[in-house]
């Protein structure tokens, strides 16, 4: 390539860290540099990127730590010697459902960054509050209530806007805003998500919604394609429908829309290029479907702070147990998504309890997970007679289903269909290694067995391809096991980009939104590029038989096993019950 040829970023404003990865017209990787929250950032009191306050179940995070990580991404790319010049394209991806409450000098703050000065340092006072609600949270229930009433019921809710209310979701989170803090809520000008946040900055003005990630908010009507006036109406508060919607702004339906340049901030201040163009940042799993030619037929499972299962598919079957969203780039597509809270964080519970009941500490800090693991029988089954080992491990509330933190271990005799809650014949924590594993595939597996088909030839519904990305993707023990409880005909594979698939699918958005021809799709343009064997590594097996159909009965008792402890939490006043 010549050495003025093109580059586009991506950015991705995650849990834990931003990543900011280049690539250029052939979408090969040519940077990627990374701001690690609690290990790169001063001033903040941060763990794992966010702040608790337990009392009230509240996860959130400082918005000028994202300040300062973007000033420390572009810095660290500098140092690698990127040339700034040659970017003509910025897209980026941010963690889902986090809102940012912009003050009444937001715009002038934004439109007059000086270039000698840090974001921090000039937009710290642009917020009417100071964090962010973040995912994690689980303040929300009343307000999850009145949101699922709304409409009728939770099955009504999920077919307006592709989700039943959840704690995360913006809109049931706004609500509870405009009702804790209605002085700073008055003083709000604008609301952003983290993805429009982030695409804010790079243009020096407050940027629309997503089209995608708008769906993650509980206000977006799918089929209309209009906020739901009902659901306005109700997160408005106190306060009136037309400050809320003022509030919020208009959405753009084209992904790859030309937001506008790029702030002379980052061409005085990195050597941008005027001309450099911003294209609307989307969620970090609209973002992550993004990062390779999905057909509807695959899934991903993306291993990170959370757990999530990806597919894009024509099919809008909406249910109160999963999401829908509008796919990123491609209209008349939709992403299908499982999102658990007790992802790579739990798993981490159980390295470290294993690492400690060895009294030791592994260079590779999952060495004695993954050993323990493949050793472990599928379902510890050490012959088809005995009873199938499952549980549920959620050190926070989890999302999927909606349970408060716990531990509950079953066994379930798949011949009879007994299934009893007994720690009887677990070795804790070693048996927990694999069963974790399980526990969020089985989960995974049970709720998308809808959306997948017979590849032919006489084999069971199962993906073609199961992807894995994020953190967790370079752990082939968690490869293998997915590949047993997922199925798979083609097998497991990985991206070359290990966990950076996130902010790669941004830059890919960026291309396709400067280079498409007119009327070209995302998976035309990204499809033609493409160069397989060069980025994706088949990792493990997929569909075998025998194992495949031993976890197609785990699935049942798996089933079972939720519902009992739904009921148990149900009786105690907690969680609720779908
Ligand atoms: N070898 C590994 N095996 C299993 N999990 C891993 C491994 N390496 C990293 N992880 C997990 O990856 C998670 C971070 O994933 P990443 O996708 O980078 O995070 P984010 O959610 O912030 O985007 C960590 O919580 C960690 O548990
Ligand atoms: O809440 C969701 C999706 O609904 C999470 O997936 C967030 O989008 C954060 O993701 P990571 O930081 O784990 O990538």
């Amino acid at each position: 390539m010549a050495s003025d040829s093109p580059l586009y970023i991506g950015f991705d404003l995650s849990t834990q860290q931003l990543k900011g990865l280049v690539v250029n017209s052939d979408l090969k990787v040519v940077h990627v540099a990374k701001f690690d929250f609690d290990a790169d950032s001063k001033g903040f009191p941060i763990k794992k990127g966010v702040l608790n306050n337990e009392a009230e179940h509240e996860v959130f995070a400082p918005v000028a730590l994202w300040l300062q990580a973007l000033d420390g991404v572009l810095e660290s790319l500098r140092k690698q010697g990127l040339d700034f010049r040659r970017v003509k394209g910025i897209s980026g991806a941010g963690q889902q459902h986090g809102s940012v409450y912009w003050g009444q000098n937001a715009e002038s703050l934004l439109r007059n960054l000086d270039s000698s000065k840090s974001l921090e340092e000039q937009l710290e006072g642009a917020f009417s509050h100071p964090y962010s609600p973040n995912w994690q949270d689980s303040s929300t229930q009343n307000e999850c209530d009145e949101f699922d009433a709304a409409l009728g019921d939770r099955k009504d809710l999920a077919q307006a806007t592709g989700s039943k209310a959840h704690h995360r979701f913006t809109g049931p989170q706004i609500l509870r805003f405009t009702r804790k803090h209605p002085e700073v809520y008055k003083k709000t000008s604008r609301i952003s998500l983290v993805s429009s946040f982030l695409a804010s900055l790079f243009l020096g003005h407050i940027a629309p919604f997503d089209i995608s990630d708008v769906c993650g908010m509980n206000l977006w009507n799918i089929k209309k394609g209009a906020y739901d006036e009902r659901l306005i109406q109700l997160c408005s508060g106190a306060f009136g429908v037309e400050d809320l919607k003022q509030k919020l702004g208009e959405v753009p339906e084209d992904g790859g829309l030309h937001l506008g340049s790029v702030h002379a901030y980052f061409v005085e201040r990195f050597g941008f290029s005027p001309d450099c163009t911003v294209i609307p940042a989307t969620g970090d799993n609209p973002a992550t479907i993004l990062a390779l030619p999905l057909l509807p037929s695959d899934a991903m499972v993306s291993l990170g702070t959370s757990t999530t299962f990806l597919m894009s598919t024509p099919s809008y079957k909406p249910d109160p147990a999963t999401h829908f969203f509008n796919h990123p780039t491609t209209p008349g597509l939709y992403m299908f998504m499982l999102c658990y809270k007790n992802g790579g964080l739990a798993r981490e519970h159980v390295r470290d309890a294993i690492n400690e009941s060895l009294k030791d500490t592994p260079a590779q800090p999952w060495a004695n997970f993954d050993k323990v693991a493949l050793q472990t029988a599928p379902l510890g089954q050490q012959s088809p007679t005995d009873p199938m080992k499952m549980g549920l491990f959620f050190p926070r509330h989890e999302i999927v289903p909606n349970i408060p933190k716990g531990q509950w271990r079953f066994t379930y005799d798949a011949n009879t269909g007994n299934l009893k809650e007994t720690t009887d014949g677990w070795n804790s924590p070693q048996d927990e290694a694999r069963a974790i594993v399980e526990s969020q595939l089985l989960s995974c597996r049970l709720r998308s067995r809808d959306l997948t088909v017979s590849p032919g030839g006489g084999l069971p519904s199962q993906p073609r391809r199961v992807y894995l990305v994020g953190g967790g993707s370079k752990n082939k023990a968690i490869a293998k096991i997915a590949g047993e409880i997922l199925g798979g005909v083609e097998g497991v594979y990985s991206l070359d980009v290990g966990d950076n698939a996130c902010a790669l699918g941004a830059a890919y958005k960026a291309v396709w939104g400067i280079e498409r021809q007119p009327g070209q799709t995302f998976e035309n343009l990204i499809g033609q590029r493409w160069n397989e064997a060069e980025f994706i590594e088949k990792i493990a097996d997929g569909y075998q038989k025998g194992v495949f159909e031993q976890y197609g009965q785990a699935v049942e008792g798996f089933e079972k096993m939720e519902l009992q402890v739904l009921q148990q939490v149900a009786e105690k006043g907690d969680g609720d019950d779908y």
